[in-house]
Order: C-alpha cells, then sequence, then structure tokens
C-alpha cells in the first residue's frame, strides 16, 4: 500500500518535511540535498503546531493499517486461489518507509507483490514518485526475488464512488431538509504546481473524472464546484484555492456548503487542520454554515471497494493481464525525468524476478 504517509508523532514532523523536500519526483529543488534540510527546519515549527493541534500527529498510519488488514481478510475469502494476503505499507516520507516494507517482506518469503496506489487518482508526484521510490529501492537490492503488478489508479472504481457518495449523504443531513436542495457541494483536493499541470500530468482529469462520477451517483441533486487547496511556496499552482472558492460562494450568497475531500482517502492535516480549523472557522465568520463530508478512513464500503479493486486486478492477472495498466505506460508529454521510463518499464516487465 503506497503512500505519502506522516508523521505520526509531533517530533517525526521535521524527518517528515526533509524527506518530502527532498523528493526530486515531488519537488524538484536545485542545490537539493542542501536546500532540502534547511527548508524543512524552517518549515517543521508551524507544521508541528498544525499536527499538535489535530491530536499530536497524523492518522494515516493507523487508517492505512485498518484498510489493509480489512482489505487482506477480505480477499482471503473473495480470492482463495492467491491466499493469504498480507497487506505492507511502504510510505513515501514517513515510517514505515519502502526499505522497511521490503524489509518485512523478505522476512516473510513474499515471492508476488501488487504495488498498490493508495492515491485514487495518478499524479507523477504522488504515486509516480511511490513508484520511481519501489523502483529506485529494487535497484538497490531491497525488493529482491520478487514479481511485481501494479494497481495505480481508480478514480471511478463504482464501491470508491458509492463510499464518497454516502459520506457526502451523511453531510447533507445535517442541513435542515428545506434547504438541502440549495447546499453547494464544495469537493477539494490538493493542488498541482502549474508546472506539473502543463507538463500533462493525468491528475487533474482523474480528480475530475470522479467529481462527475459521484455527481452521476448523487443524481445531480445539489450544484458544485471543484477547488484545489494546500498549495506551497511562490509559484504558481492551479486554481480556484478552497479557501478562494469558500469566500467567493459567501459573496454570491451561497450560505450551505458540504466541503468534500476528493483525493486523499484518510484524514491528514489538510482536513483536520485546513480544512475544518482554519476554514471552516472562516466560513462560520462569514456567517456560512459548513459541514465536510468524512474522510474514507474505515469506511467499510470504502474497504469493501478496495478489496473489489484488488480482486479484478488478481482476476485480470491470472488470465494473463500484463503486470501494469495501458495507461500507465504513456510519460507525460512534457516529461524530462529519465526515472519515470527506468520505472515504467521495470514494472511493465513485472521487476526483474
Ligand atoms: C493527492 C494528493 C496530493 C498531491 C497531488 C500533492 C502534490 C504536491 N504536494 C506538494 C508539496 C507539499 N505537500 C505537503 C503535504 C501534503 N500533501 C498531500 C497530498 C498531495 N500532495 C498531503 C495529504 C499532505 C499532508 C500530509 C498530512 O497531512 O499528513 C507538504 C508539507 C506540508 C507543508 O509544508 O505545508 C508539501 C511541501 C507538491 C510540491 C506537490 C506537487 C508537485
Ligand atoms: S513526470 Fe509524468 S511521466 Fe514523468
Ligand atoms: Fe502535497
Amino acid at each position: 500500500m503506497l503512500n505519502m504517509g506522516g508523521p505520526s508523532t509531533v517530533s517525526e514532523t521535521h524527518d517528515f518535511l526533509r524527506n518530502l523536500f527532498s523528493d526530486g519526483d515531488l519537488i524538484p529543488l536545485p542545490f537539493q540535498s542542501v536546500l532540502a534540510p534547511w527548508i524543512a527546519r524552517r518549515r517543521a515549527p508551524q507544521i508541528e503546531e498544525q499536527y499538535a493541534a489535530i491530536g499530536g500527529g497524523s492518522p494515516i498510519f493507523r487508517w492505512t493499517e485498518a484498510q489493509g488488514d480489512g482489505l487482506s481478510a477480505l480477499l482471503d475469502e473473495l480470492h482463495p486461489q492467491t491466499a493469504p494476503h498480507k497487506s505492507y505499507i511502504a510510505f513515501r516520507y514517513a515510517r514505515p518507509l519502502a526499505d522497511e516494507a521490503a524489509r518485512r517482506m523478505k522476512e516473510d518469503g513474499v515471492k508476488r507483490a501488487i504495488a498498490f496506489s493508495q492515491y485514487p487518482q495518478y499524479s507523477c508526484s504522488t504515486t509516480g514518485s511511490s513508484l520511481n521510490d519501489v523502483y529506485r529501492k529494487s535497484r538497490a537490492g531491497h525488493f529482491s526475488g520478487i514479481r511485481w503488478s501494479v494497481i495505480d489508479r481508480w478514480s471511478t472504481h463504482a464501491g470508491f464512488i458509492e463510499a464518497v457518495s454516502q459520506n457526502i449523504e451523511a453531510a447533507l443531513q445535517k442541513f435542515p431538509e428545506e434547504k438541502r436542495g440549495e447546499v453547494v457541494l464544495l469537493f477539494s483536493a490538493h493542488s498541482l504546481p502549474m508546472s506539473v499541470v502543463n507538463r500533462g500530468d493525468p491528475y487533474v482529469l482523474e480528480v475530475s473524472a470522479t467529481v462527475a462520477a459521484v455527481m452521476d451517483r448523487l443524481g445531480h441533486a445539489n450544484p458544485y464546484r471543484l477547488a484545489w487547496q494546500s498549495q506551497v511556496g511562490p509559484s504558481a499552482w492551479l486554481g480556484p484555492q478552497t479557501r478562494n472558492a469558500l469566500k467567493g460562494l459567501a459573496r454570491l450568497g451561497k450560505m450551505r456548503v458540504v466541503l468534500v475531500p476528493i483525493a486523499f482517502t484518510s484524514d491528514h492535516i489538510e482536513t483536520l487542520y485546513e480544512l475544518d480549523l482554519e476554514y471552516g472557522k472562516e466560513a462560520r465568520e462569514l456567517g456560512m454554515e459548513v459541514h465536510r463530508a468524512e474522510s474514507l478512513n474505515a469506511s467499510p464500503v470504502f474497504i469493501r471497494a478496495l478489496a473489489d479493486i484488488v480482486e479484478q486486478h488478481l482476476k485480470e492477472s491470472a488470465a494473463g493481464s500484463p503486470p501494469t495498466s495501458v495507461q500507465m505506460g504513456l510519460r507525460c508529454p512534457g516529461c524530462s525525468n529519465a526515472t519515470c521510463a527506468h520505472q515504467k518499464s521495470f514494472f511493465a516487465r513485472g521487476g526483474d524476478a
């Protein structure tokens, strides 16, 4: 289970940020090995405060563990031919990192593994970075003897769409019945730098596809928009920013909003701090009534969706499908990162086992 991870305790924040700013696949910086620790040190106090405010750390490890346990148990029933199934977590910036996952998999004698991205929508800055990481660790000998396949994206999987839709319906219930129809659904995803969008990154398209599928499932009973949050640094990022979209809705007299986190399946500072504490407070000051759809976390509908995604993948694999999706084979038209090419051919041949 590949994801970015987060600091489980406040004191792990600095290392998390250092790992994040050291990732050239996410943020290519000049003199990265010098600049990354410097930025991490400068930024840590502010981000530490945010993790402290949400209960002393990121819950992503706990949620991913619960999702993985539920998923493996379901798979043993759904697809006994490949049982027993076991999940391992490989985070990109926090423990357990990929080399720790590799160590555990080696101890267990794993010979066949699925690199399962926990980002529903593919971005080269997220899933791409995690796959590059596994590829590099494999080249360094960490994952030897493993035959790989990849689940790289699932932005419109029916079970995932159902789980999100149910959480939106629950949030809508918090509004008085006669006002429910006028509530605006404001979907919010982590933004991308325009340099990444313009390279041809598939994320914007796939997040939009998720939103369209959710709205179909909800019967288009409410008006909606998609906005982008959490931009960092001085460069240009994709908008509209979620914070400005909320203010703009207030200006238009649209005072009832459900905020829907759509590109991340667990809670993290962006839901618990940015959406709930920062934007929620600002919106209330403007006289708005805002409720957030819950993150998927341990939603049973969602865990069943994860199991269904893997079951389909295993069936296709048994029927002779290649290890990676057709879509994964195509690099961004503007890609100049040689690792992307090596990574894609590595996984397309099922690894080096
Ligand atoms: C699908 C979600 C995400 C995309 C796409 C994404 C792209 C992206 N992010 C940065 C820079 C930073 N992101 C940071 C934190 C962070 N990012 C995501 C998700 C996506 N990022 C999450 C869930 C989190 C928070 C983790 C948690 O809360 O537990 C940070 C660190 C925080 C900070 O310093 O403000 C940075 C920096 C870039 C540059 C980028 C695309 C290129
Ligand atoms: S940046 Fe998208 S494939 Fe390399
Ligand atoms: Fe990010």
